[in-house]
């Protein structure tokens, strides 16, 4: 693959080298796209395995591994690693970031939230770190597959960093695009995760916002967040609570979201990054959050107990 030569980046005039940290169902995801053109990155885990498996509509793709689950067995940094664990679990994936990078590393992060680089850039001096949105649905399989459930696509900000995301990314299953207005994408797609928490508290799929009753306190729960979402700077139209709604309306009955995954399976929630975000954002900027103040601990107790 031919990669725009960049002083800031190591080994500018070869092919890059690429990990994934956290291959699980997005990164697995990222994995495949990349494996299916020649791209094979070096997989970071927690759980060992032989090799990831992506399904969808169309067959399967096999990644080779193994899931390496030590980074001092890391030898050298790589040039771009795609940081795909739980916001809950940066921390203790922090060994694989210092053992994959040095300065000019590009630390591309896969997850939900607003605060992706707030987060990680101080367990990464000296590396770019690059948010992104993930839009696609992904679900972990009872065998160890992952199943794609749409078209895998990213935004990522428009900044130089972004560059060696796309050229590595380019080709493949997995397209991306940049925003000039990256923190309006983001916040609107925090939007759509913050009620996707209403999941949870169900413990129903996408098909519950067909009931006119949900529909009714998730436009307002969207509408509180919205208020947010600009007071935060984000340019967002009157619209963006009914699109929401009506895009969960259209998708299938059982599409579920990551945060109802982790709460069948009983793991710690990302209920800060989803929906405690927005509370906090919003008392910061004193403004009313009736719902959320509800919704929050209720998400919170979910995930962390007691009892
Ligand atoms: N799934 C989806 O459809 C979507 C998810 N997102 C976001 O993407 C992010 C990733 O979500 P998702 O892929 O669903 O999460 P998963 O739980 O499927 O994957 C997380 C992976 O990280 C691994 N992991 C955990 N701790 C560590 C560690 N210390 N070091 C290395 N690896 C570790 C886990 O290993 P183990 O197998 O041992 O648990 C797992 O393989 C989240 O922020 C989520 O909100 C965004 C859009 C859609
Ligand atoms: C797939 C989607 C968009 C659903 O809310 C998501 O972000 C998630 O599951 O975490």
């Amino acid at each position: 693959m031919a990669r725009t030569d960049s002083p800031d980046l190591p080994n500018a005039s070869a092919e890059p080298t690429i990990a994934i940290v956290g291959p699980g169902a997005i990164g697995t995801t990222v994995a495949a796209a990349l494996h299916e053109v020649g791209r094979t990155p070096i997989l970071c885990g927690r759980t060992p395995r032989e090799r990831l498996e992506l399904q969808d509509a169309t067959g399967s793709v096999i990644v080779p591994g193994p899931v390496r689950t030590d980074p001092e067995q890391i030898d050298e940094p790589v040039d771009l690693v795609f940081l795909a664990v739980k916001a809950t679990q940066v921390d203790a994936a922090a060994p694989w970031l210092g053992a994959l990078c040095h300065p000019g590393t590009a630390v591309c992060v896969l997850q939900n939230g607003v605060e992706q680089e707030a987060t990680v850039a101080p367990l990464v001096p000296g590396s770019p770190v690059v948010p992104s949105v993930v839009w696609f649905p992904a679900q972990g399989q009872p065998d160890g597959s992952v199943w794609l459930r749409g078209e895998a696509r990213l935004t990522l900000p428009d900044v130089p960093a972004a560059r060696i995301v796309l050229e590595a990314l380019r080709d493949t299953r997995c397209s991306v695009e940049t925003a000039a207005d990256f923190a309006s994408v983001a916040w609107r797609k925090l939007l759509q995760n913050a009620v996707a928490g209403l999941m949870v508290l169900s413990g129903r799929r996408s098909g519950m916002f067909g009931r006119p009753d949900i529909a009714r306190v998730s436009l307002e729960y969207l509408r509180e967040c919205l208020e947010v979402a600009r007071a935060e700077g984000a340019v967002l139209g009157d619209e963006v609570p009914r699109e929401i709604i009506e895009t969960f309306q259209a998708s299938p009955a059982d599409l579920g979201t990551s945060i109802l995954a982790d709460r069948e399976a009983g793991r710690p929630l990302e209920w800060d990054t989803r929906n405690g975000v927005v509370l906090r954002r919003g008392r910061a900027h004193g403004l009313p959050m009736p719902i959320s103040s509800i919704v929050v601990p209720l998400l919170a107790s979910a995930s962390d107990g007691p009892g």
